[in-house]
């Protein structure tokens, strides 16, 4: 397998700006049982020995299934939860003990929890976050002003948070992630719920943040066209264990999976015919193409441009649970560590 440019294989050298070693989260859950409502202690595994290197400046998709250990990485990543075991460094310093010295270098958004102000507009919470962390003001008012005009916040900064729509309350959490000039950015679900609209805007955003001020960016989604649209490299999580590193055409290469060409024509017609695609499904004048997942679109837009007429299309990604599904079923999902995997030459890893 080819290696993904600027990807800085698992476990292997380079700027490991975000580093982590056989890091490990064990949660101890009691609970009453049976009659007798005995307590039993249950061990949850949320992460299993995960090791990888992230350098500085990259992008970087974070995925998995529900329940696979991405939330308890991000929060071992910034400090709130300390690992069982193993070790975690971002910038050189371990989170767990220097939190308060990390926080002023890393901005955090959890797309289903707000850190705003909930009766405080926009404007409010923004300057609570500068007194906290003590940016100086010039700094302060260029940072917003750029937030302001690329998020779109315009009109919004007098507005309590309660009254944003998600979208804007979505913004508005990015923007204040950002305002602190943060070294790197961890974003948790950041597209989640949110329009075609709101979404595009919020990946043309961090695209630029990422561009024009290097900052390191983990992103945890569901939606793989986020990853399609600003990531080099995927790793996906599976019950708290790596089980792949990589580029995401290669993970739809060992995933073997189908993405959907979604396409308006001008009016109904047949079942669409062409080399490369299969129709699967036919509705009025909207028409859906199953084509292999690592197979680039663009080919069959000209296809058909050439052969109907074309109103509108959009791309649909797999759900990444039907992905990982298909990669155990192919036996993709090698065994052995992710970090006994720095050997070998791919970048585009299945780890495990
Ligand atoms: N504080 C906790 N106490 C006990 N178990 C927990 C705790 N936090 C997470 N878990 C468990 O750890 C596992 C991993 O959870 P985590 O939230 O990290 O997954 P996730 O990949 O972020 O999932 P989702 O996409 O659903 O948010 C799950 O089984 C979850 O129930």
């Amino acid at each position: 397998m080819d290696r993904t440019d600027g990807v800085d294989a698992v476990g292997g050298a380079g700027d490991g700006f975000i580093e982590l070693a056989g890091v490990e989260k064990v949660f101890r859950v009691r609970r009453r049982t049976g009659r007798g409502r005995r307590r039993e202690v249950r061990e949850v595994r949320a992460v299993d020995g995960i090791s990888f290197r992230v350098p500085r400046g990259a992008m970087v998709g974070y995925i998995g299934p529900n329940g696979a250990g991405k939330s308890t990485t991000i929060k071992m990543l910034t400090g709130v939860l300390t690992p069982s075991g193993g070790r975690i460094r971002v910038a050189g310093v371990d989170p767990s003990r220097e939190r308060t010295r990390l926080a002023r270098r890393m901005g955090v958004v959890f797309g289903q929890r707000t850190t705003l102000w909930w009766d405080l507009p926009l404007r409010d919470s923004y300057a609570l976050a500068r007194r906290m962390y003590r940016v100086p003001g010039a700094r302060w008012r260029e940072n917003l002003e750029r937030c302001v005009e690329l998020l779109e916040l315009d009109g919004l900064l007098d507005v309590p948070v309660r009254q944003l729509s998600l979208g804007q309350r979505m913004r508005g959490d990015i923007a204040a992630a950002l305002l602190h000039d943060p070294e790197v950015l961890y974003l948790d679900e950041p597209t989640i719920g949110l329009d075609v609209v709101s979404k595009a805007r919020v990946r043309s955003f961090l695209r630029q943040v990422n561009a024009e001020r290097g900052v390191t960016v983990l992103l945890t989604t569901h939606d793989l066209t986020d990853i399609e649209q600003l990531c080099d490299r995927v790793m996906v999580i599976d019950h708290g264990r790596l089980v792949y590193d990589g580029s995401l055409a290669g993970l739809h290469r060992v995933g073997g999976g189908e993405r959907t060409l979604v396409v308006d024509l001008a009016r109904e017609a047949p079942p669409v015919r062409i080399e490369g695609a299969r129709t699967v499904r036919v509705e009025g004048p909207r028409q859906w193409l199953a084509f292999p997942a690592d197979a680039s679109a663009a080919p069959l837009v000209a296809r058909i441009a050439a052969e109907y007429s074309l109103v509108d299309l959009s791309v649909r990604e797999p759900d990444i649970e039907d992905v990982i599904a298909r990669m155990y079923e192919r036996g993709a999902a090698a065994r052995g560590t992710a970090g006994e995997r720095a050997g070998e030459a791919a970048g585009e890893v299945p780890a495990g």
